[in-house]
């Protein structure tokens, strides 16, 4: 595999949380080592019981958190030898996010939640620029001035992902971002990441419990008790259930 065709690799990333302690119940899973290596054009698919370490390994390849060991290469740096104020740029600058909780400025319009991070970057935009950030994830212009509130959670989404296409991330790290989506804002908001991906993005890497959103995924990788046990090329969602049900 040539260098060219990557865009983020994690490589032997370990990570525990034996040191911390901030009320959690259950004995966390040590994470790693495993490798990720995210490649161009592909969106990669964590998946896995409650607690075997998926949340916490996007973390990890986002720069979210510090690996104890292993080197995360972007754009020929090693994030994990970064300042945090270093890593905080190459998350506005390169990355892109959503959450299920779409972790939006609620009282923003949709337009300032969009041209936020560019903003921040000192970058210049015009309306129109967002107006095409949005069409390419089929949001209508006519939500541009509305608060973020008044949206619904498949609509949220949207603005997330067309503030990537405003940014050009290169990656778009999803936790469960369709974890409180009826079925018909799930797909649209696949298809907006699918969209955003054609245009722009080079990778994805997504959490996920919901098999019909990994049989969407190139890769599936398979978490248990923090290791990657299993990676799969393209999986049916019947497949993705049997995998998570233990039939296979
Ligand atoms: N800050 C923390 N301190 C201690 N333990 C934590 C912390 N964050 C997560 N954990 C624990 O680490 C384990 C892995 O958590 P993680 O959120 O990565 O799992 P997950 O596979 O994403 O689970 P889910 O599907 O339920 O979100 C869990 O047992 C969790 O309770």
């Amino acid at each position: 595999m040539c260098d060219s065709e990557v865009t983020l690799t994690a490589k032997r990333i370990e990570f525990s949380f034996l040191t911390r302690s901030n009320g959690h119940k259950k004995n966390p899973p040590d994470i790693g080592p495993l490798d990720i290596t995210l490649r161009k054009g592909e969106k990669t698919v964590l998946i896995g019981a409650s607690g075997s370490g998926k949340s916490t390994t996007l973390k990890l390849l986002a720069g979210l958190l510090s690996p104890t060991n292993g080197d995360i290469t972007f754009n020929n740096m090693d994030l994990t030898k970064l300042s945090e104020r270093r890593k905080a740029a190459i998350r506005r600058t390169d990355f892109a996010f959503i959450f299920q909780d779409y972790m939006l400025i609620e009282n923003l319009t949709v337009s300032e939640n969009i041209a936020l991070p560019t903003l921040l970057n000192s970058g210049v935009y015009t309306q129109d620029n967002v107006v095409d950030a949005m069409s390419k994830v089929n949001l209508d212009s006519s939500l541009l001035n509305k608060p973020v509130f008044k949206l619904s959670g498949g609509q949220k989404q949207r603005v997330a992902i067309s503030r990537s296409l405003m940014t050009q991330a290169n990656v778009l790290f999803a936790d469960e971002p369709t974890g409180n989506l009826d079925p018909r804002a799930r797909n649209e908001t696949l298809d907006a990441i699918d969209s955003a991906m054609k245009y722009n993005l080079q990778s994805c890497l997504m959490v996920t419990h919901d098999p019909i959103v990994a049989a969407r995924a190139d890769r599936v990788l398979f978490m248990k008790d923090g290791k990657i046990r299993k990676q799969y090329a393209k999986l049916t969602a019947d497949e993705v259930n049997d995998i998570l049900l233990g039939n296979q």
